[in-house]
Formats: structure tokens, sequence, C-alpha cells
């Protein structure tokens, strides 16, 4: 589990989190949702570390990552994999060296057994025997499977995913939700992902955090959130034509 407690971020006069506390619970998809500026993945890049937050606390399994030197840092970053938004794969490296980055990183393991991990996890993004492609090479939905499978490189505990869906079609991003949902379950992942994708909340979203204003302004689960009456969260959920018209049946 991840708790956050009282997460202030402010840039310059930009106070972005006004104290946000949540919990993220293990083998289960946490949505951060909300809309564009809400801060979503400035609370995400203050739970890995990429941005200090001026106030509050991340404690990952009871230890408090915000407190930590750099060293112990290390620990816990070695327990987390991230899949970014745009997958950001090296361009200059083919798909088998992608994925055997953070192994060569956090690890001394030889080249075979590095192989023999990134042959896994691409047999289980359903992408074996394309280890010689270059990113160039690969359509948007095969470039999200490469990030979640140099994500699950290290076998974390922790994952964090910052809009997986962003540029693939409904039935691909269907597909990499599936994926990340299965990979939660299957090995008991903290997984945390950002978006602002309706299908995702419905079909994956079993504990949300609606951020507005600063804020966490609703939080729930897909079951519960079209029944809400928190008129922000409500206009969040109903922007688009296809969920009015679900609404209306
Ligand atoms: N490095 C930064 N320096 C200054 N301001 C920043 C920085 N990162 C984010 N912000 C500001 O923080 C606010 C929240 O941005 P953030 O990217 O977290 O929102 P978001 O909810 O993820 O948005 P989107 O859905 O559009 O990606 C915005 O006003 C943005 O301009």
């Amino acid at each position: 589990m991840i708790e956050i407690r009282n997460i202030h971020k402010t840039f310059g006069e930009n106070h972005v989190l006004k104290g946000i506390s949540a919990e993220f619970k293990e083998g289960m998809c946490n949505l951060i949702i909300g809309g564009s500026g809400s801060g979503k993945t400035t609370l995400l890049k203050c739970m890995v570390g990429l941005h200090e937050p001026e106030e509050g606390s991340v404690i990952y399994d009871g230890r408090d990552f915000t407190r930590m030197n750099f060293q112990s840092r290390i620990e816990i970053r070695t327990e987390i994999g991230m899949l970014f938004q745009g997958s950001a794969l090296f361009d200059s490296m083919n798909v088998e060296d992608n994925i055997m980055f953070p192994i060569n990183m956090f690890t001394d393991q030889n080249h075979k057994e590095k192989l023999e991990r990134a042959n896994f996890c691409l047999e289980r993004v359903n992408l074996a025997g394309k280890n010689k492609l270059f990113p160039a090479e690969l359509s948007g939905g095969m470039k999200k499977r490469v990030g979640i499978a140099r994500a699950i490189a290290m076998n974390p505990k922790y994952l964090f995913v910052d809009e997986p869906n962003s540029g693939l079609d409904p039935k691909t991003a269907i597909v990499i939700d599936d994926l990340i949902q299965e990979l939660t379950e299957e090995y008991k992942t903290t997984t945390v992902v950002v978006t602002h994708d309706m299908n995702s909340v419905m079909g994956i979203g079993e504990n949300i955090i609606f951020l507005h204003e600063g804020k966490k302004w609703w939080e729930g689960s897909n079951k519960e959130i079209s029944q809400t009456d928190n008129a922000e969260l409500n206009e969040f959920v109903f922007a688009s034509k296809f969920m009015q018209a679900l609404q209306k049946k």
C-alpha cells in the first residue's frame, strides 16, 4: 500500500496540490482522475520523487519516502516500475535493450539472465520475438506494451502509469487497460494510474480519487462514480456525449 498524507506542491504562485491525502491499495488499480491541469501528473511525480512536495509524506508500506536520504530512496526506486506518458522509449535502442535498461541500471545480472527476463516480459505483453525492432518500427499500442514490459522488468511492487491510453484507439486502449489490470492482480502490485479517460475509469477504476481545485474532491469506485451527486465530478464524468447518452438510458 502507498499512503500519501497532506501533500502540498507549489510552482511559483501556483498552488497546485493543496493538502492531498489518500491510500492506494495493493493488488488494485488505483486511479487519479481530474480535469486538465488539476495536478494529476504533479501528484504522481511527487509520489515517485521527481518533484519534492513542500509539505506532506509519501509512505511506501510503512516507509516514509519523503524523509529518506538519496541512498535509501534508491532501494524503493528499484521496487517502482513506471510507464510514462508517450511510452518514453529510447529511440536509439531496440526493444530488448529498452527492456533491459532498468536491469542494467539496478542489478549486476549477466547478459543471459537479463535476456531471459526481457524475453519473459516481452512474452507477458504478447510481443515475443520483437526483440530487435526499434521504437520507430512499432505502432502506438506496441510502444505502450514495450513500455509496460520495461516497467515490469524489475518485478516491481509499485507500478505507476501516466495516461496509458493517450494516442490509442478505443479498442487498443482497452487491451492496454486489461493488461495493466491483469499484471496488477497477478503480481499484487500497488498500481497508480493517472487518466482522464472515462473508459479506463469504468473499466479498471476499483479505487478512484478525483482532483479538483488542488484538493481531493471525491473518492470511490467505478461502481459508485455514476451515482454521485457531486456536481464537479458529474460535470467531469458526463462531459462526453457518449457518457451523456448512457446516463439517459
Ligand atoms: N515543472 C513545472 N513548473 C511549473 N508549473 C508546472 C510544472 N508542472 C506542472 N505545472 C503546473 O501545475 C499544474 C498542474 O499540472 P499537471 O501536469 O500536474 O496537471 P494534469 O492534471 O496532469 O494535466 P493534464 O491532464 O493536462 O496532463 C498546471 O497549472 C501546470 O502548469
